[in-house]
């Protein structure tokens, strides 16, 4: 491929700047949507006298933000006929913002009120233990999970469940929740959409408000697909008046549950006066074979490519259809995927070249501790970085946080009831109420006391005498414990003085094993190899907060206000250096992987699931496909019938074409591939397939049985 432009992504690069108006551009997936996004932002520079720091471009997911900012250098440096020196390149790259929706808005809210926390599953959990089981009885809820007591505040805010609205254990999470600076991802969204609503003069302080709202002249959407109506008001506010330009396929709408896209789609277009708004169109396919985008058509009638234009760009056929399998048993289905990638590998196809992808983060984990078993290289596709998730982790930074905000809210001078004071309380409910003993009774009771006490948790457990505590609250002592261990922490000059993350780590698990959190406690030996290395990813960003701490904050106080931030930099970094190559098999699931694409892709739903795939689900998973695709248990009527190509390992035709389309040389196309080629034997003994062959000895049987209960019995 030689990167020149077709003559639909020229019409894009083109299309004239003018301040206030809409350009639409719609096209298939693989026709260069984001390529042309790239190239018109350098386009947009060059020749259209717009600077880059004048240019905002936005995705919803973290993943399609890092592979803009993955690729927008290379495309600078292959338009770099002038012979800008690297660094210089690199400046002005660096100056074009790149947000994720949510992203900009945080950026926008902490502008203005400082560190704020958004809520994850161990919040919610904490939460939940506030809330009684009478309140959840009269609500017919037996056994209430995290996503009931979500649901329920959404509706509540929203004001239309009007049952709730007397509800005073709602109003008290929603308080606890505004005291500590903890917001829903839609709490976040709507305070940035009011930051942006308010007229008149904007402060010193507010750059980044202004920014948006006086500097930036043109505004890129990448996958407008995916906004649902919740966003509209601050994608409004943040593009009134500017070039709007988005990229999008309604094909790929997966976000449906979320609210109507097409309802976003046509007040966006009359955003600005309908006349000087334009559609354009992309025709071309540069990625999947011919193979490939037909198996696509078949899932989604609505064709966008009706072009009968000569100078359409499509591959040449590679005469291989996509193999479709269907297996009654997942232990089956994952013998099978192991088995292939084993061939695809001695067939020089490279791990990283794969992709496995699922509807769920539940089913990807199963494959994910399966490949583990196999000792197969795998990447699977976070969201946020794996240590951050791991809950044991999360109960250290609580304990910080505790220990953090109770020592600044006793050195403050402000009155008691403050803000500031209660910014402890969200940490010491989840902290205490993940303490074995103390049950969600003890902490409703001890939290509705405070209440009525004016107090903060902290101050009331620390203050009142526990004699005077409500009847309600059991297992005062193991309380007292957790009030002794941390008052020790807060006095503690190591803690405070020390420029050792090591010994900061060393203290605050200390205290955790003292405080009997029993997570830690009795962990199996692979359980502990984790927690040890999420440990040492805690250590590593710990380090690098300590790189450019102020002179004015401790390390424990600067690691908490900076961790979040330098952690999702750095594993944006560390995404980059793994998608140059990694010898690794991608795992992630079909919403993580919108706007990426890989050789070969496997897409399957696991055996135990009946239904079938939703449409456009399948459709995003189909076309992130270039030469080889798997469909396994899909359940879709269209691929109901197995198919599978039974030369495809000994087409020499077919691994020309691979390699020729991802550019590798193709002379070492293996010949034809034999069961029992030296290669092949070796990966099966690699990835321990020989150990779990469901046809061998006894021995072995009883092996695979194990495995089979410890997978999928759970
Ligand atoms: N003019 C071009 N010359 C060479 N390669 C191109 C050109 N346009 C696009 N490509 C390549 O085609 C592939 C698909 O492009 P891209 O990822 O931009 O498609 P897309 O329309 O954004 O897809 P999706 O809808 O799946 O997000 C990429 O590998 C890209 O580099």
């Amino acid at each position: 491929m030689n990167n020149e432009l077709t003559p639909s992504q020229c019409t894009v690069l083109e299309y004239p700047y003018f301040p206030a108006n809409t350009v639409k551009v719609i096209a298939g997936p693989g026709s260069g949507k984001t390529f042309t996004l790239l190239q018109k932002v350098h386009h947009l520079i060059k020749e259209q006298q717009i600077r880059q720091d004048e240019i905002l471009i936005l995705s919803l997911t973290n993943k399609a933000v890092d592979n803009i900012k993955a690729k927008l250098l290379g495309i600078f440096e292959i338009q770099n006929s002038s012979g800008i020196p690297q660094n210089d390149l690199q400046a002005i790259v660096d100056q074009i913002d790149i947000f994720t929706i949510h992203g900009l808005a945080n950026k926008l809210v902490v502008e203005h009120e400082g560190i704020i926390n958004i809520i994850e599953e161990n919040g919610w959990r904490g939460l939940l233990k506030l809330v009684s089981s009478d309140f959840w009885s009269r609500r017919k809820i037996s056994t209430p999970t995290t996503k009931n007591l979500e649901m329920l505040l959404k509706a509540y805010k929203n004001n239309n469940n009007t049952e709730e609205q007397s509800s005073s254990t709602l109003l008290n999470i929603i308080d606890i929740m505004e005291s500590c600076k903890v917001l829903t991802n839609d709490d976040l969204i709507l305070k940035a959409s009011g930051y942006l609503a308010l007229s008149g003069v904007v402060n010193e302080q507010s750059e980044f408000l202004d920014k948006i709202k006086n500097k930036y002249k043109v505004v890129l959407i990448d996958e407008f697909q995916d906004l649902y109506p919740m966003l509209l008001p601050l994608i409004k506010d943040v593009s009134f008046g500017k070039q709007l330009i988005m990229f999008g396929d309604t094909n790929q709408s997966i976000y449906n549950f979320l609210g109507s896209n097409q309802e976003v789609m046509r007040q966006l277009d009359n955003l600005h006066n309908f006349d000087v708004s334009k559609t354009l169109h992309l025709y071309d396919n540069f990625r999947s074979t011919p193979e490939i985008i037909a198996t696509s058509k078949l899932i989604s009638p609505r064709n966008l490519n009706k072009e009968k234009r000569q100078d359409l760009v499509i591959k040449p056929p590679s005469f291989v259809k996509p193999q479709i399998y269907q297996f009654n048993d997942d232990m089956d289905q994952m013998e099978f995927i192991v088995s292939e990638i084993s061939k695809l590998v001695t067939s020089n196809v490279k791990l990283s070249d794969i992709a496995i992808l699922s509807r769920t983060n539940n089913h990807l984990n199963v494959i994910a501790e399966y490949f583990q078993h196999y000792k197969i290289p795998y990447d699977k596709m976070l969201t946020q970085p794996d240590w951050l998730m791991d809950t044991r982790i999360q109960f250290l930074i609580d304990l910080i946080k505790v220990v953090v905000f109770a020592r600044q809210s006793s050195q403050s001078l402000e009155d008691q009831n403050t803000i500031l004071h209660r910014q402890s309380d969200f940490s010491v409910l989840i902290t205490l109420s993940a303490l074995k003993g103390i049950g969600s009774k003890s902490i409703q009771s001890l939290y509705t006391a405070t209440m009525k006490a004016k107090l903060s948790l902290w101050d009331y457990i620390l203050a009142i005498p526990q004699s005077q505590w409500p009847s309600g609250i059991s297992n005062k002592n193991k309380i007292i414990d957790y009030t002794n261990q941390l008052t020790k922490l807060i006095n503690d000059d190591t803690l405070w003085n020390t420029q050792s993350p090591l010994d900061i780590l060393e203290i605050i698990s200390s205290t955790a094993m003292d405080l009997d959190y029993a997570p830690l406690k009795n962990m199996s030996i692979t359980d502990s190899k984790v927690f040890k290395s999420h440990l040492e990813d805690m250590l590593q960003i710990m380090k690098l907060c300590s790189l450019n701490k102020p002179s004015d904050l401790t390390l424990v106080e600067w690691f908490i206000e900076s961790f979040f931030e330098k952690c999702t930099n750095l594993y944006q970094k560390e995404i980059q250096l793994e998608s140059h190559g990694s010898g690794k098999i991608n795992l992630s699931t079909i919403h993580s992987s919108k706007g990426l694409e890989y050789p070969v892709v496997m897409l399957l739903n696991s055996a135990s699931d009946t239904f079938s795939m939703e449409r456009n689900a399948l459709y995003v998973g189909v076309t992130r496909a270039r030469n080889l695709l798997y469909m396994i248990n899909i359940n879709h009527k269209q691929f109901d019938t197995q198919w599978k190509d039974a030369t495809l390992f000994k087409n020499q035709e077919f691994w020309k074409y691979y390699n020729n389309d991802l550019n590798r040389p193709t002379t070492n196309v293996p010949g034809v591939l034999a069961q029992n080629s030296s290669k092949y034997l070796h990966l099966n003994n690699k990835y321990g397939l020989r150990n779990y062959s469901t046809s061998s000895s006894y021995i072995n049987k009883s092996l695979y049985k194990v495995l089979r209960c410890s997978l999928y019995k759970k």
